[in-house]
């Protein structure tokens, strides 16, 4: 069994959490907070070992009537790997933790890829996190580019993708995020990060990216033209892109217009969070036009990393290939609609 901690049991970390638990091939070791607040409830109901990330607040803990398990450090010593799912920065903070233990970290997309050995994304790289100490699973944007792209630039050869990303302004529960009536240019200058850290899994990629924010919680959404080298009919890229077990492409007969019929549909599929670990892809929104193939995607951006989190665990130790890997991650999770 795979000993795994998790530190920062927020947003990604809890799904992660919940993720790792479902692997049989896995034994959740317990998960670090900062903090006794519902989260550190919802933890201890699940029978999740609960550590204390700061230790001098051990007895803020014993004072709310939780029960810990012992501080950070312990968790990091007791773990074969640790997922690193603090807030931005955090991570690079902790790494020198994580090497005094020797312990192999993966960190989030909020990270700057310099932290670490590789950039991670299952289906595009996976055998390069083989053995790393140090491995960033790319943010929520730059997993669905990749995802996308790897099949197109395996089938087709692509000449230059260019992506606006219209992306949410907040998750759910930041009520303090923005904006609440306007629409940025987010960032106003390109690119925006999304261009380069698809660089870091597909280094010789030619890709430009334009951000922006809109006042939305749900959901971020692509709209993509990616040139291609050879030139399929539209209802090819269909059938390599439904193939594919990550991409969910979104029938036309559902009559699915947007990002909150998504996850209405998700909660009918009885998703745990409402979570979708999928890239959604309209179907009708596959076009070719000469050699430039469109399209739009939603992506769920509180999950759609935690099954790459899942696989990055077993890449570091060498425990699997991608492909077995990634069908034991999907099996144990029910990804796939
Ligand atoms: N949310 C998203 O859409 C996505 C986020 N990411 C990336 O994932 C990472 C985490 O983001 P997200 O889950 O949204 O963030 P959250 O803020 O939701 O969760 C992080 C949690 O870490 C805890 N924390 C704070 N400081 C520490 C610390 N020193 N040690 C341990 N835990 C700490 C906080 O909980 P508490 O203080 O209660 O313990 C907090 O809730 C970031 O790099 C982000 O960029 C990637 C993809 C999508
Ligand atoms: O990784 C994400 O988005 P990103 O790919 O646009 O950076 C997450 O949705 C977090 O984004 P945030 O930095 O707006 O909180």
């Amino acid at each position: 069994m795979i000993r795994v901690g998790i530190n920062g049991y927020g947003t990604i970390g809890k799904r992660v959490a919940d993720a790792v638990a479902a692997q049989d091939d896995m034994e959740l070791v317990g998960v670090a907070k900062t903090r006794p607040n519902f989260e550190a409830e919802t933890a201890v109901s699940k029978g999740y070992p609960l550590y204390a990330a700061i230790e001098e607040r051990l007895p803020l803990f014993e004072d709310a009537g939780i029960d810990v398990a012992g501080g950070v450090e312990d968790l990091v010593e007791a773990s074969d790997v640790v997922v690193d799912a603090c807030p931005s920065g955090i991570g690079a903070e902790n790494k020198s933790m994580y090497d005094e233990y020797d312990t192999p970290a993966l960190y989030q997309g909020g990270e700057d890829a310099d932290l670490v050995d590789v950039s991670f994304n299952a289906r595009s790289n996976f055998a390069e996190a083989e053995g790393a100490d140090h491995v960033r699973v790319v943010s929520c944007n730059t997993t669905g580019l990749s995802r996308l792209l790897a099949p197109l630039q395996e089938e087709y050869g692509v000449k230059k993708a260019r992506v606006t990303l219209v992306r949410r302004g907040g998750d759910p529960g930041q009520t303090g995020r923005g904006p609440i009536n306007d629409i940025l240019p987010n960032p106003v200058t390109l690119p925006s990060h999304h261009g380069p850290d698809v660089n870091t899994i597909f280094p010789d990629l030619n890709i430009d990216t334009l951000g922006m924010k809109v006042p939305a919680t749900l959901m971020h959404t692509h709209s993509v033209n990616v040139q291609l080298e050879a030139v399929p009919t539209a209802e090819e890229v269909r059938e390599l892109l439904g193939a594919e077990s990550r991409l969910f492409l979104v029938p036309e007969k559902y009559a699915i217009d947007g990002a909150g019929k998504l996850k209405e549909f998700a909660m009918d599929h009885g998703r745990p969070r409402a979570d979708i670990w999928e890239n959604c892809i309209w179907d009708q929104s596959i076009s070719m036009e000469d050699d430039d193939l469109y399209l739009f995607q939603a992506i769920h951006q509180e999950s759609d990393v935690v099954p790459e989190n899942v696989d990055a665990i077993r890449a570091v130790l060498g425990a699997a290939d991608r492909e077995e890997s990634m069908t034991r991650t999907d099996d144990a999770m029910g990804v796939g609609f």
